[in-house]
């Protein structure tokens, strides 16, 4: 069992009873591949008797989403575990438990979490979150925090960098984040009615500059260890509990582009609400609230990040008059530009979400991606000139009344 081959579900069961002590040894075990993401295998293993079950996620060695003539590194599991054990140390309780990691067969054993649901699905079904703004902030401000150099003592955090390179994942974001959404790249995938405005972003030369700006912040700027993928479908919820999950792009890059992948996916559910919300009144009541998310998110990160910075801050230099004020000013304007970024990428890139793709009525559809495309579009032009997260509800405020 100990080399490399994707599991199939009794094998599941094998490591699960071999690697982890969870379950008696009494009772059957049940196993079934329950994987709907661009690229793991993911196991769900139960033991009916006892109701114990645990999860199995195994890395391919290609992407599932396109196939074996995309290889990608099975490293990417041993990242992900690692990346997990980290933000429990500094954000205890917002991360399923690993198990067990067997970086041979590409494995990471993890707490079952299927009493919560996945975020997208959960907005989509018209759920409210109303501990997620505190949640999703403790988590953003205290693993941003500690593994930057402002939290982390600066050689540890240089030997941390160097075990999460990660260049293949980062590649993947370099290309379809920063590069392929802005050409006529072949990886690209939009419904025809968005050929226009698809040729407008390809000529646009304003935002073809900022998002080289973009790109080179996430290219060089290793201020701390990031999630690398915090999008709805990585985020298991609860109104009561949030855990974040699916770490394998982690590296160390800006810490806007962790905050801005949050607040995308808000807007990017904002932007789909003609159809998710079943009248006028449940659309303004639902746009509301996740404009209400998006500012308390960014508002409760700066506190939290602020209070971190003037209790735990590490070093003297840190400490000198005005720095913290500029740090956090940079940092707002990269949220603003990623969150720009990640929305354009959602609509004509490779991999979209659901919330708009879902939407049956292509007019309805047509106007939701148009609406991301605009806030998108507006946010990455108008980010170094942001010195407020109401300039970025501004945005998207005003794009949705036209
Ligand atoms: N810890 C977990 N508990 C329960 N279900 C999980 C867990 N981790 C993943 N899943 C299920 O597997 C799906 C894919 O997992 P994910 O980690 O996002 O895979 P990928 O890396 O391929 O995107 C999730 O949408 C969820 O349904
Ligand atoms: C070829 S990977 C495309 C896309 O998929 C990843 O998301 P997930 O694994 O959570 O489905 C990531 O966002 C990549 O950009």
């Amino acid at each position: 069992m100990s080399t490399y081959h994707p599991l199939t579900e009794s094998e599941a069961i094998q490591v699960a009873r071999s690697l982890t002590n969870i379950f008696e040894s009494e009772g059957e075990l049940v196993s079934r591949e329950i994987g709907d993401g661009n690229l793991n295998l993911v196991f769900h293993v139960s033991q009916p008797s006892t109701g114990l079950s645990l999860i199995v996620k195994q890395a391919l060695p290609y992407a599932k989403v396109v196939g074996e003539s995309w290889p990608l590194t099975l490293d990417r599991a041993r990242i992900e575990s690692e990346a997990l054990i980290i933000e429990e140390r500094f954000a205890p309780g917002l991360v399923p438990k690993v198990y067990h990691t067997d970086n041979e067969l590409a494995l990471t054993i993890m707490e079952d979490l299927s009493n919560h649901v996945i975020m997208r699905q959960g907005l989509i079904e018209g759920g409210f979150y109303p501990k997620f703004a505190e949640d999703i902030s403790d988590f953003l401000a205290r693993t941003l925090f500690f593994t930057s150099d402002l939290g982390m003592n600066q050689q540890e955090k240089k030997l941390l960098v160097r075990s999460f390179a990660n260049p293949e994942l980062c590649k993947i974001t370099e290309d379809l984040i920063f590069d392929h959404p802005y050409v006529d790249a072949d990886t690209n995938s939009f419904d025809a009615h968005l050929r226009e405005d698809a040729n407008k972003l390809w000529a646009d030369s304003e935002l073809h500059l900022e998002v080289a700006i973009l790109r080179e912040k996430f290219l060089t700027h290793a201020q701390a260890l990031l999630h690398g993928d915090l999008h709805t479908g990585s985020i298991f919820i609860t109104p009561e509990s949030t855990k974040i999950i699916d770490p394998e792009f982690a590296y160390f890059g800006p810490m806007g582009f962790d905050i801005g992948a949050v607040l995308a996916n808000l807007l990017l559910h904002y932007a789909s609400q003609e159809h998710w919300s079943p009248n006028a009144t449940a659309r303004d009541e639902r746009r509301k609230y996740l404009i209400q998310s998006v500012r308390e998110i960014w508002v409760l990160f700066e506190s939290k990040f602020r209070a971190l910075w003037d209790e735990h801050g590490i070093d003297r230099i840190a400490k000198t008059a005005g720095y913290q004020d500029y740090y956090l000013r940079n940092l707002l304007q990269d949220t603003i530009g990623f969150t720009g970024a990640k929305m354009v990428r959602r609509i004509v890139g490779l991999a979209h979400v659901a919330d708009i793709d879902r939407i049956p009525e292509p007019a309805v559809r047509a106007k939701a991606q148009r609406l991301s495309l605009e806030i998108g579009t507006k946010l990455i032009k108008r980010n170094r000139q942001s010195t407020s997260i109401e300039q970025l509800i501004d945005i998207a405020d005003s794009a949705s009344k036209v």
